[in-house]
């Protein structure tokens, strides 16, 4: 009998795993052939790659496809090669795919009710409220509060070569940077992430480490979402929901108790607070309370800090990598820093070749290395007969897109001129910041924070290889942002 009912519970598990795996058959979309329980992800479920990794092997098996069609475990989902229907999806025809598809649980956690879950028209409202936000002038207002962040990164790198010979570990100095600019604007204080103790970076590597059982909870709460509520489990400690919530809530009270008021993105969500308290709200709109701020707030630092690290280090490698690239931008900086004498928002905006080395350094080491969507309206593919049903999901692999030759030349090697052009930023294969309404809403601000620390670390310092610099860098498969195992090592000099 005993026998008898795990036969049937094995079978019943089987067939629940391959129930979907006729649906691109039936549709004659072309795809690798899925396996049972893992669909064609089995190297990311079990951690053996990284998600561009996994996604590129299967864009390069089909290069005369426009699209080709995969099972994320059990989930039919739409793998975009062609950069034109790219641009229908994410841009001309976004209605039919507004949402991503991550799955929260806004009552048991209400910091995940954030502008990168949201969906709907929650979303849009959301959305429409906080761009003015992100605009050059508010950011141009943010810039003392960077500024005095990038000089706090001199002394610390300082700090750390004093009688060593130089060889930094830097994703760590860079996050550190990272966190400094995040916490100061949008949570209103000098987190000081710069400190050797700093309580905001120790939370900030609780929340992104590359554990096993951060992997975990993302894969559940992605692929078995109704196990993940089941559970009860919870997509960040709580502890860390405590901390922001708490900290947030003080910051806000001390701020309208006291009237001090500071040009950051903290203070703009008091204002929006404050405005919807006196107007009347559309019934699916959400209304800005501590709660709501604590989540904005919250999701800037997640989507902020970790990318923005990423590319720091990943260009500060390249940078050590390619001499003549270092120099040239040396020399801009040199430039600049002569005509303004002081290093203002003006003058970094004038470094454009700092721009072009960061744009190169996304484009081979994208830090979200796949965009995803879901089909929330039936949507015929446009130039085929493949009509798409609500529910398919869409991954759009940047990673691989940006190591196509097709689509830029040469793709392994380290050209910053490619982008002298700015078409090929307008070009759909080239997508660090995602793209159409549901784009990096911190592409702006994010630019100028990585712009002015690299201006001022080469400034200040020479970057070269140490012996533990890994050629090439391997890429950890059980982190959501790329990120490197062992992190970057370069060497850093002080120049005269
Ligand atoms: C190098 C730095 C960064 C990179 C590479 C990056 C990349 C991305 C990407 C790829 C997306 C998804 C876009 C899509 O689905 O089309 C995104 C969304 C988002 N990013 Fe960034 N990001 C960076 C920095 C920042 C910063 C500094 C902030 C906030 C201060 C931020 C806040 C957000 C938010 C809130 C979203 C969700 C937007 C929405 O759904 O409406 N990001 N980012």
């Amino acid at each position: 009998m005993i026998l008898f009912l795990v036969a049937a519970l094995c079978f019943l598990f089987y067939a629940y795993s391959t129930w979907t795996f006729s649906y691109w058959r039936k549709k004659k979309v072309k795809g690798p052939p899925p396996i049972p329980l893992f669909g064609n992800i089995k190297d990311i479920v079990l951690f053996k790659s990284f998600p561009g990794e996994c996604h590129q092997k299967i864009y390069r098996q089909y290069p005369e496809e426009r699209y080709v069609g995969i099972y994320q475990l059990r989930t039919p989902t739409l793998l975009l090669r062609d950069p034109d229907l790219i641009k229908h999806v994410f841009v001309k025809d976004f209605e039919h795919f507004v949402d991503r598809g991550f799955h929260t649980n806004e009552e048991r956690e209400p910091l995940t009710a954030h502008l990168v879950s949201l969906e709907g028209s929650r979303w849009r409202n959301l959305r429409a409220k906080l761009t003015p936000a992100f605009s050059s002038g508010k950011i141009k207002n943010m810039f003392p509060l960077m500024s005095q962040c990038s000089d706090n990164l001199v002394s610390f790198i300082k700090d750390q070569l004093k009688g060593d010979k130089g060889d930094l570990e830097v994703r760590e100095v860079t996050a550190r940077f990272t966190t400094d600019v995040i916490g100061t604007v949008a949570f209103g204080l000098q987190f000081d992430a710069m400190s050797g103790d700093s309580v905001f970076r120790e939370m900030g590597k609780k929340i992104t480490q590359p554990t096993l059982s951060n992997a975990m909870g993302r894969a559940t709460r992605a692929f078995f979402p109704w196990l993940f509520d089941a559970l009860q489990m919870r997509t960040f400690p709580l502890e860390i929901h405590t901390f922001f919530t708490k900290f947030v809530k003080e910051t806000i009270d001390y701020r309208q108790a006291s009237g001090e008021k500071r040009a950051d993105f903290l203070q703009l969500m008091i204002q929006l607070k404050n405005m919807d308290a006196t107007l009347s709200q559309a019934e699916d709109s959400l209304v800005f309370t501590d709660s709501v701020i604590a989540a904005q707030a919250f999701v800037f630092f997640l989507a902020g800090f970790e990318t923005s690290a990423t590319t720091l280090s990943f260009c500060l490698y390249e940078l050590a990598l390619n001499p003549s690239c270092q120099e040239q931008a040396f020399r801009e900086i040199s430039t600049v820093r002569a005509k303004h004498e002081t290093l203002s928002y003006e003058a970094v905006n004038e470094m454009t070749y700092l721009e072009l080395l960061l744009e190169e350094t996304m484009r081979k080491h994208p830090p979200v290395a796949n965009l995803s969507r879901v089909c929330n309206k039936a949507y015929a593919i446009p130039g085929s007969d493949l009509t798409i049903d609500p529910g398919v999901a869409i991954v759009v692999p940047v990673h691989a897109l940006h190591h196509d030759p097709i689509n830029f030349p040469d793709p392994e090697r380290f050209i910053p001129e490619r982008f002298s052009n700015k078409d090929r930023l307008k070009n759909h294969s080239y997508l660090p910041f995602g793209e159409g309404p549901r784009h990096c809403i911190g592409m702006r601000f994010a630019m100028l924070e990585m712009k002015l620390a690299l201006s001022q670390i080469l400034w200040h310092y020479k970057v070269t290889q140490c012996p533990k610099t890994a050629i090439p860098l391997k890429i950890d498969p059980k982190t959501f942002i790329t990120t490197p195992v062992g992190g970057v090592w370069v060497n850093l000099s002080l120049r005269n």
